[in-house]
């Protein structure tokens, strides 16, 4: 397969309403959609999910968009791929870390090469499952009220899991005042590296309310302190930032740093690393469950089909495009019904590019050749 053009794209999406984590509140999305072409003019689309910032991660938009131009990009423009395992395992492994850039680009080369093959995404992973099931990441409020009336409307809709977002400050007190109202709801916080050991009283606390995880509570690059606190804890502990490949996956399981991982295809720097990772956790029965990053119907669909790989047995955050979005970038848009998410079996990703409403949210875009 012999790329011809590939195209960036900067998009900015606003969302519907902001999104308060430990480390910052979005307004809105910046992302990169990458559109990759063959020479017989098909094109594959992924999207990069680093943000504005480098908060969650090191990396941004801004160094994702070098990282495509001046290294990821011209590498797949020169050599002929047999297929998008080469490019983590063979052309892009040399460049350190940059998953989130190399993920986009691998992404796009993976629809494109599904599309050529007539085959879904999904069933060129290695997906079983026909349709997945959907929670929904709730970020910080100004009250608890608030929260309780969003679980309320999430409930309503069908959700099947409950994550709150925490922080010092807004953890105890708020999943008790919830645990007193939803008693039974699958329930879960991730604090996105808010804490410490230093903080062990308040994160002990927490293991009284039958939480079905705790996500990430200590640093995002470790996996040491993370086992000790694992070994007090009868919770378990979900890793998300800590883990960005396959050789991380083995060290937490390893140590004993958590008891089930959250995959972002991003983090960990594409759909193929995604499935080794897969693999291994289903042999150490670590479950999974796919991560959300506020992404667009064109990411979304990229969660839908490693969602559908069969050690994903927990319910993920890649819920309905309408919860995010006034208007999606891809038609049908994502749609969530009891709970549950469709996984598409047409050639690709299975859900069609708007390229109207692509051009209404590009901010800028630049094509290579
Ligand atoms: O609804 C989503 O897409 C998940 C949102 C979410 O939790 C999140 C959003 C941005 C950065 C990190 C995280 C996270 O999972 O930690
Ligand atoms: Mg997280």
């Amino acid at each position: 397969m012999k790329i011809k053009e590939v195209i960036l794209r900067h998009m900015k999406l606003d969302l519907l309403h902001p999104f308060t984590t430990s480390f910052a509140t979005e307004y809105d999305r910046e992302f990169i959609l990458v559109e990759v072409k063959s020479e017989d003019g098909i094109s594959g689309f992924a999207e990069s999910v680093a943000m504005l910032d480098p908060l969650y991660n090191e990396e941004t938009v801004k160094t994702n968009w070098h990282m495509l131009e001046d290294y990821l990009i011209p590498i797949l423009l020169k050599n002929e791929i047999s297929h998008p395992d080469e490019l983590s395992e063979k052309y892009y492994s040399y460049i350190r870390g940059n998953y989130m850039a190399k993920a986009a680009i691998e992404g796009a080369v993976w629809d494109l090469y599904a599309k050529k093959q007539n085959a879904s995404l999904s069933s060129l992973l290695g997906g079983t499952k026909k349709e997945i099931d959907v929670g929904v990441s709730i970020g910080i409020k100004d009250s608890f009220d608030e929260t309780l009336q969003t679980i309320e409307e999430r409930l309503e809709e069908g959700y099947k899991r409950f994550k709150l977002k925490i922080k010092p400050g807004w953890d105890v007190e708020l999943i008790d005042e919830v645990r007193k109202v939803y008693p039974d709801i699958p329930l879960m916080a991730d604090a996105n590296s808010a804490y410490t050991l230093q903080d062990i009283d308040k994160l002990v606390a927490l293991d009284d309310y039958q939480l079905m995880m705790i996500e990430q509570p200590l640093a995002y690059n470790d996996i040491i302190d993370h086992a000790d606190l694992q070994a007090r804890l009868k919770t378990p502990i979900c890793l998300d930032e800590s883990i960005h490949s396959l050789d991380d996956a083995r060290k937490a399981i390893k140590l004993g740093s958590c008891k089930i991982i959250n995959i972002k295809i991003g983090r960990v720097g594409g759909l193929t690393q995604s499935r080794k990772i897969h693999d291994l956790c289903q042999e150490n029965d670590i479950p999974l469950w796919c991560g959300g990053m506020l992404e667009s119907g064109i990411g979304r669909a990229h969660n839908i089909a490693i969602t559908s790989l069969p050690n994903f047995t927990l319910p993920g955050d890649t819920a309905a495009s309408s919860l995010y979005w006034a208007e999606d970038i891809i038609q049908p848009e994502v749609t969530v019904e009891n709970g549950t998410i469709l996984v598409p079996t047409s050639p690709g990703i299975g859900y069609d590019p708007d390229m109207e409403k692509i051009s209404k949210y590009t901010l800028s875009s630049r094509k290579y050749r």
